[in-house]
């Protein structure tokens, strides 16, 4: 059971210090472990994808198989219910809509003197997604599919790849194949954690290799993107997820609850935080935690997560308790608050923020239109949620006329003499000479 910790004191800093661990530091063993597997990816191919998806996910499966066949598609959309399609593509109208407000066309200025500047927007050319294949691959997040196909769709990649953990029988769930069908992903492969993001980066016999790779996933899979960063861009570091819940005395204990375990019950490395100003809600919340939590099927996750990552601060008043949630940067904050507009222009750092009571999280994970892959582990103090601009580039572009270089050419040598650069004033003065 969840206790009440007065903030701020000696003991809420020390499980501020807990919770602030999962930030992705220097971890020199789980840091070995990825590195070997990408290595080994790198330099064995399909070999060692096969090797570990049978060590962790699907005993059985065979190199043929690395690869979703367009017959598997097919008979997917046999086996999902046409409510169930129906409801994908209402939630697929709201992603859409939403992010198409992120396109951004190429531009360009022209000045009397004949110069062109602009920007050309561009696609990447292959993007890779990573898709979550939940516990035992058993409950795949069909919700991802569409949060990472949407903006690389909308953005003009031509080639889609989507990496996956496989079930233990080495199948892919049929809705998660019909929500790929439906958002345009170009290719499957079988492959999860640390060699899906390995395969995407350096490409095997079975996996063309990408560009840029994107999506959520848990601590490996979230390791393996930072590190193979270089070698293909990638979005940012959405691992394990939080919420935190900010509440006044007008906060309604069984919502709250239910909240922190929508986001608990993820990973036992999630973290569910409520900072409130009343007593009485923090003794509610935490009694009704009790109480939902014997009720769900992956209880024993949530329970683990509020365990090691989950906390109940008791805050003097709204700003102490708003500017605490600034310090913690969460994924998802909910502002569970008597006026949450007039908290809205106080918050700095939070992947997105969930305004009321009608506002639960779980709206923004499936339906709202807003993109669900969002900053974990502080990072929403520099990192934004996955969009558009993430399958995007931008290239200079750069015109100048015979007046305008004559004009500029003295100021440019100069400054290259300045910096001890004389090849590059010389550019610019065999230029100068009739
Ligand atoms: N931040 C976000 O935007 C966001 C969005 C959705 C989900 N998530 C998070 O994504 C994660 C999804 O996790 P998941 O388990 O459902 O799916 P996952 O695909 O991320 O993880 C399962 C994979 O990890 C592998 N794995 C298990 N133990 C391993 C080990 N010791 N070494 C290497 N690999 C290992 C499994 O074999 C499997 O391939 C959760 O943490 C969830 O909270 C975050
Ligand atoms: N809450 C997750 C992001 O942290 C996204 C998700 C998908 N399905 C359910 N939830
Ligand atoms: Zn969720």
């Amino acid at each position: 059971m969840l206790e009440a910790i007065s903030y701020p004191s000696v003991e809420a800093d020390s499980r501020l210090a807990v919770i602030a661990s999962r930030k992705m530091g220097p971890d020199v063993a789980l840091e070995k472990s990825v590195i070997e597997i990408l290595l080994d990816v790198k330099a064995n191919g399909d070999d060692a994808l096969l090797r570990y998806t049978r060590q962790f996910d699907a005993s059985e499966l065979d190199a043929e198989r690395l690869t979703v066949s367009p017959e598997e598609i097919r008979s997917a959309y046999d086996a999902v219910d046409p409510e169930l399609l129906g409801i994908i593509q209402e939630a697929m109208a709201n992603i859409e809509a939403f992010h198409r407000q992120q396109l951004r066309p190429s531009h360009f200025i022209t000045k009397p003197d004949g110069t062109f500047l602009g920007q050309m927007v561009r696609p990447v050319e292959a993007a890779g997604l990573y898709i979550p294949g939940g516990q035992a691959g058993e409950t795949p997040l069909l919700s991802s599919v569409l949060m990472n196909g949407i903006p690389a769709r909308l953005a003009g990649v031509r080639d889609i790849a989507m990496v996956t953990p496989p079930r233990a029988d080495g199948s892919v769930s049929p809705a998660l194949l019909v929500a790929a069908a439906e958002v345009g992903i170009t290719r499957i492969h079988r492959a999860g954690s640390a060699w899906g993001i390995a395969a995407l980066a350096y490409g095997t016999e079975s996996v063309r290799k990408v560009d840029v790779v994107v999506g959520p996933g848990n601590i490996y899979v979230s390791l393996a993107k930072k590190l193979v960063w270089g070698a293909v861009g990638i979005d940012m570091l959405a691992g394990p997820s939080e919420i935190l819940v900010v509440a006044d005395d007008r906060g309604n204990p069984r919502y709250i609850a239910a909240d922190l375990l929508s986001q608990a019950e993820h990973d036992p490395m999630a973290s569910a935080v409520l900072i409130t100003t009343e007593a009485s809600l923090a003794e509610k919340v935490a009694a009704s935690l009790e109480e939902q939590l014997l009720r769900l099927p992956r209880q024993e996750i949530a329970r683990r997560a509020l365990r090691d990552y989950g906390a109940i601060f008791l805050a003097e008043d709204l700003d102490q308790a708003l500017e605490l949630a600034n310090g913690i940067a969460p994924e998802h904050l909910e502002l569970q608050v008597c006026d949450p507009w007039a908290c809205l222009g106080k918050i700095r750092n939070a992947g997105a923020v969930f305004m009321g009571e009608w506002t639960p999280e779980a709206v923004g994970d499936y339906f709202a239109g807003p993109n669900h892959v969002l900053p974990t582990a502080g990072t929403a103090r520099f990192a934004s949620a996955l969009g558009v601009e993430n399958f995007l580039k931008r290239t200079s572009v750069i015109s100048f006329s015979g007046n305008a270089f004559r004009r500029d050419a003295e100021a440019i040598v100069r400054m290259a003499e300045m910096e001890g650069l004389e090849a590059h004033a010389a550019s610019i003065r065999v230029r100068m000479k009739p």
